[in-house]
């Protein structure tokens, strides 16, 4: 039975509260919008009603039209499920209607949430409310009049911003912007609010339509400036169409009044619910949300313990990035270094006062958070921390030492977390009696900056450690994802064989800028060769290392980055690599290193006749991500993962894979295991194991299946521990 439910209660004032209730956000679910029709209605029909006040139950608002349902018209194409809301509901039911509505806004009003507020004749908010229309990040536009109601409430500049960032807004701001028209504690909402309906139904207040506003509209001259400066911006987004879509939408009402743009709106909404960005952004923002639910862990009663002092070894760039996360989370954070001369500390202060000059974080914050971070030299601070996170090199009898020593020093509650990338947790811990409690934190440098943090555990890792990280994980803003201990985790070990993929192409003979531009043109914030510059060469050959020993026979040798290491390149770092970098302009091609590829490409005899294969920048773009894709399917197998989904949100969070294609394994199920397993048998067949074929990929072709699954894999269960 569904749980959405509207409910309509009549005080003796003569003031009708209708309340919206569907847990936990109140989203807009096709029986919230046919049950706000109904006491509509029947607020219409009654004498002793003179207004309405709409609300939303236990602290919120509205989060806006119910997503999944999003989901049903995108696998059906059905859109007639998508109920007449904008004309029907907010036009003529609540704008339109002979009595008036208020809107009495706590928590959030989001989307449609927002669309229907801003249909009543006022909005009352608490301070705090967040408000916004965020659909542009879902790939389509505000569906219940919000490109129309939105400029004519805040004006065109604001309204845009709002959109097109899909950044909500405090109803604090929104009262200074015309948003809102007034401000109440949220013990007096609903006072307010019923005070403020009865005057208008009165006369005493004004009985605004939003949608016949021009007052905070300009003149049609400047107006078609701002949209074109706005449609200039948008251009730098080319895959995603809703932002263009959206201003036509915005410059129609300007044009020919709110109704056309209304109508407009709603035609540009539809056409967008069935758009491949659309589906790839809907899906990435249940599989970011799917990534919190981990069976048997979360979801059966256990609690996480609070974490208030975390130690962490290593002031490099990885141990200065964590401290400076957590302490701008209000934990308590130690850092210790080798060095006296602190620098993990001076890098946190620079990461911090990066922060502010960037413009999130203010002074009194930045004070606030070096107050919580103490540099030491020693162990003397451990026996007092509920966490330890070492951070040093990749090296294994090293971080074995440590983990030997902090077992002593912390208390028996302690977490000890590693940061390694690669290295299995068993092997970390070996020399220890503390499996239980050890854990892998890997984080994406800047730790600061970047979202994802992978939570890899082992067989021997208990559960309430995990969940204590995950917790650990949100507090800090991070997405966390659980995975299983494995060579590489989910995130390197699904996109070593891209690296290993370009590589070989590379040594088929084709251009490593082109390569670069392909991959880029792609989507990806940078080309696998710039990005092996800006990693370094040592990080890199050593993780290639670990590869070729854990992944015999899949992997691709070459001799390049040993070659470009002897011709004294370091890549971004000493300024040469396969790029030339200069302070304040953009990496510049080295036509100095093709003599060193040639040699390579000499040795790996790839093309024994020298010359190079002639291949499409399709073929390129395939032969280097269906490799990852192979790998994807194993880490899927393997149960590394707890669901095909998290691959995608970790693609995308920590490898910066194109979100409008919905994460990797999304995108691949768009083109089919079929085809994919057809391309990589023939590339198997011609250039080896780097292209072979997984038999979890097989089978899923072999049945005509998707390579996502909706259920947990069978091997990523936590109760396997
Ligand atoms: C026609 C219209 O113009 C079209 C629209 O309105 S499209 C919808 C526009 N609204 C949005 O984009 C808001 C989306 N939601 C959010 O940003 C965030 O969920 C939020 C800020 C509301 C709450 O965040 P937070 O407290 O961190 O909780 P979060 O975990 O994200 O969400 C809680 C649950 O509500 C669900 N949820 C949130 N908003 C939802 C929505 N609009 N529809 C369906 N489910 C929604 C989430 O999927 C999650 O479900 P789960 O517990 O089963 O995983």
């Amino acid at each position: 039975m569904s749980k959405a439910t509207v409910s309509m209660k009549i005080g003796s004032d003569g003031v009708a509260i209708i309340t919206m209730s569907n847990p936990p956000v109140n989203a807009l679910a096709p029986a919230v919008i046919a049950g706000l029709k109904e006491k509509y209605a029947e607020a219409m029909s009654r004498r002793d009603v003179k207004a309405i006040v709409l609300t939303g139950e236990s602290g919120k608002f509205s989060g806006g039209f119910d997503i999944s349902v999003f989901i049903e018209v995108q696998k059906t194409g059905d859109l007639s499920v998508l109920p007449d809301v904008s004309v029907d509901l907010v036009m003529k039911t609540i704008e339109g209607a002979e009595k008036p509505s208020v809107a009495a806004i706590h928590g959030l009003a989001l989307g449609g949430g927002l669309e229907l507020a801003m249909g009543c004749h006022a909005r009352i908010s608490t301070p705090d409310a967040l408000l916004g229309l965020p659909e542009l990040s879902l790939g389509v536009i505000p569906g219940f009049g919000g490109t129309q109601r939105l400029p004519r409430l805040v004006g065109l500049q604001k309204a845009i911003e709002m959109m097109l960032l899909s950044k909500p807004i405090k109803a604090k701001e929104g009262y200074g912007n015309g948003l809102v028209d007034t401000i109440a504690p949220p013990e007096e909402l609903l006072t307010v609010a019923r005070r403020w309906a009865l005057e208008i139904a009165e006369g005493r207040k004004a009985w605004r339509k939003t949608l016949d506003r021009t007052d905070r509209l300009s003149a049609l001259y400047e107006t078609r400036q701002k949209l074109y400066a706005f449609r200039k911006y948008s251009e730098r987004t080319p895959n995603m169409p809703q932002n263009q879509l959206c201003l036509d939408a915005i410059e129609e009402g300007i044009v020919h009044g709110g109704y056309a743009g209304v109508l407009k709106e709603s035609r540009i909404f539809k056409e967008l619910v069935l758009s491949s960005t659309s589906k790839s952004l809907v899906h990435v923002f249940f599989a970011l949300r799917a990534t919190s639910k981990v069976p048997n862990l979360t979801g059966v009663g256990l609690r996480p313990r609070p974490i208030r002092k975390v130690a962490i070894i290593g002031g490099g760039l990885m141990g200065s990035g964590i401290a400076t996360a957590l302490i701008l989370s209000d934990i308590h954070v130690v850092l210790k270094e080798r060095d006296p001369a602190f620098r993990g500390l001076k890098t946190v202060e620079a990461n911090l006062k990066g922060l502010v000059k960037k413009g999130p974080l203010t002074q009194e914050k930045m004070r606030k958070a070096l107050s919580l971070l103490k540099g030491v030299l020693d162990y003397s601070e451990f026996e007092c921390v509920d966490m330890v996170i070492e951070a040093v090199i990749e090296n294994a009898p090293l971080k074995q030492t440590i983990f030997n020593e902090v077992e002593k020093l912390c208390p028996p509650h302690c977490i000890l977390a590693t940061t390694t990338s690669t290295i299995d947790l068993n092997i970390v811990g070996k020399n220890t009696n503390s499996h239980d409690r050890i854990i892998g934190a890997h984080f994406f440098s800047p730790a600061h900056v970047m979202p994802l943090l992978e939570i890899v555990w082992s067989e021997k890792t208990s559960p309430q450690v995990i969940l204590d990280l995950m917790n650990i994980g949100k507090m800090m803003k991070k997405v966390p994802i659980v995975v299983q201990n494995c060579t590489g985790f989910a995130v390197n070990r699904t996109f070593f064989p891209y690296h290993h993929a370009s590589a070989l192409v590379l040594h088929l003979g084709v251009d490593p800028y082109r390569i670069d531009r392909v991959i880029r043109k792609f989507g990806m914030p940078m080309g696998p060769n710039q990005l092996a510059d800006l990693v370094g060469y040592g990080v890199v050959s050593a993780a290639n290392v670990i590869y070729s020993s854990a992944f015999k026979g899949r992997t691709f040798e070459s001799n390049l980055l040993e070659m470009m290491i002897q011709d004294g390149r370091k890549g971004k770092e000493n300024g040469r690599g396969f790029y030339l970098y200069q302070r304040g302009s953009k990496p510049k091609p080295d036509p100095s290193l093709q003599a060193i590829i040639d040699e390579s490409r000499r040795h790996a005899n790839l093309i024994p006749s020298g010359k190079s294969i002639s291949i499409s920048d399709q073929e390129i773009m395939e032969m280097i991500f269906f490799p990852a894709v192979n790998e994807a399917c194993r880490v899927i197998d393997e149960g590394v993962v707890v669901r095909a989904s998290d691959i995608d949100a970790a693609s995308i969070l920590g490898m910066g894979f194109p979100r409008h294609r919905g994460g990797l394994l999304f995108w691949a199920d768009t083109l089919g295991s079929i085809y994919i397993f057809s391309k990589l048998k023939n590339w198997a067949n011609a250039y080896g194991g780097l292209f072979a074929p997984s038999p979890y990929l097989e089978e899923r072709a072999k049945k005509g299946l998707p390579l996502s699954t909706t259920t947990s894999p069978p091997n990523a269960s936590i109760s396997r521990m």
